[in-house]
């Protein structure tokens, strides 16, 4: 297991430049609202932690995670030096689960890929809501508090290249 030694909300913050200078969009899936709410709040915390200006800072919500390309993609043109695609996917009784996981990690590639600003995946793709709720804020952290993280370190990459 990934996270088995490692805590997704731990790192060293004194790795992290001051990010005032930059401005971040984040799109949220409203699917499992109850996991992304707090991928959000773990995501936003840690950018103003880290000096970003909360109205430098764009949220958008779409329905699910499939929609989290789309929007991601609109969040580009909105004049961000990064994206933070946040979403929740977890595991049902059919293979749903593999087309979205598998759409919305090639779709975020893909606007990587094909854009000059960078989308962070902050997509969980969970077997049951418990991984979930681990990674949220529980034993294993939050994943949004590692998508920031990212996505600072993206926005300086992308300012120097
Ligand atoms: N089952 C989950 C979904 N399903 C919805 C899709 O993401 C999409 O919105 C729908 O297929 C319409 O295009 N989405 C999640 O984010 N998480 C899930 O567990
Ligand atoms: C990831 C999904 O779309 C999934 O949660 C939907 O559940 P099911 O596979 O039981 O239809």
């Amino acid at each position: 297991m990934a996270t088995k030694n490692q805590n997704l909300s731990e790192y060293d913050k004194n790795s992290i430049p001051n990010a005032k200078q930059f401005r971040f969009g984040i799109v949220v899936s409203e699917w499992n609202e109850n996991i992304t709410g707090n991928l959000y709040k773990g995501a936003f915390d840690t950018l103003v932690e880290h000096g970003v200006l909360p109205q430098n800072i764009v949220i958008w919500h779409v329905p699910g995670s499939y929609e989290l390309i789309y929007g991601s993609k609109k969040m580009q043109d909105q004049l961000v030096d990064a994206v933070i695609a946040i979403g929740c996917v977890i595991q049902g009784e059919t293979k749903h689960f593999d087309f979205v996981c598998d759409a919305v990690s090639q779709g975020i590639k893909d606007l990587n890929v094909k854009s000059e600003t960078p989308v962070i995946f902050c997509v969980l793709t969970d077997n049951t809501m418990q991984q979930s709720i681990d990674r949220a804020g529980g034993k294993h952290g939050n994943k949004g508090v590692e998508a920031a993280v990212a996505a600072i370190k993206m926005a300086v990459l992308r300012k120097n290249a």
